[in-house]
């Protein structure tokens, strides 16, 4: 699939990745877009950027309330300037106006459950939400958010035993079964 054409560039960029923490965001997300050659922006390092610490220095010597106003500001920035693939934080979709904001694109849930979220970034140090009882705050996290998630995407894909290359392909796939513009509620879905 190297080398692939990506889809025509809508108005705005070709795809935003949303999902819980492990769900293979950033990770897909890069693949995307060294495939179709176009750029790659991550939230998190967007923020990290504007205030020149990591996610869990941000959190620490300013809160969580602080990173989240930084991140909804990155994410409009990024929806209004990027025209290639948009990983967006874990918990980027609790904020209203970034929900609203979303309506329109192209947005890709990447859906994991409890055990591989665990597996794949529970033991990680970057993740200050998950530091402690990392299983306990996955469990809760996915359930509050998992309506949020679903509320935003035209796409779910479910991660669960796909491998990072074999998601992008579904993403790639699914993107371009999408109408221009999408319908915002899943209008495309693969389940396992
Ligand atoms: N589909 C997948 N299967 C197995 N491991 C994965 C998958 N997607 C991502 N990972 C691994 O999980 C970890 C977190 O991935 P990442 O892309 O940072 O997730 P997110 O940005 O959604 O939090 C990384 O070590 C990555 O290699
Ligand atoms: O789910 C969350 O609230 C968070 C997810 C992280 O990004 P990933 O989803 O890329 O891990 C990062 O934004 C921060 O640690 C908070
Ligand atoms: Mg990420």
């Amino acid at each position: 699939m190297v080398g692939e054409a990506a889809p025509a560039a809508p108005a705005g960029p070709r795809a935003v990745l949303v999902g819980a923490p492990g769900a293979g965001k950033t990770t897909v997300g890069t693949r995307l877009a060294q495939r179709w050659g176009v750029g790659f922006r991550d939230t998190d390092a967007d923020v990290e950027a504007e205030l020149g610490r990591s996610v869990a220095d941000i959190f620490i010597e300013f809160g969580e309330e602080y990173f989240r106003a930084a991140e909804a500001r990155a994410v409009a920035a990024a929806l209004a300037e990027h025209r290639g693939i948009v990983a967006l934080g874990g918990g980027a979709v609790l904020d209203a106006d970034t929900r609203a904001l979303l309506a329109g694109h192209r947005v890709v849930y990447l859906e994991v459950g409890v055990s591989d979220a665990v597996r794949r970034v529970g033991l990680a140090r970057d993740r200050p939400l998950l530091v402690e009882g990392p299983r306990a705050r996955l469990a809760a996290l996915l359930k509050a958010r998992q309506p949020l998630y679903a509320e935003v995407a035209a796409v779910v894909i479910d991660t669960a035993g796909r491998e990072p290359n074999e998601v992008a392909d579904l993403v790639a796939a699914a993107l371009a079964e999408l109408p221009t513009p999408p319908a915002p509620a899943a209008s495309v879905r693969i389940p396992r």
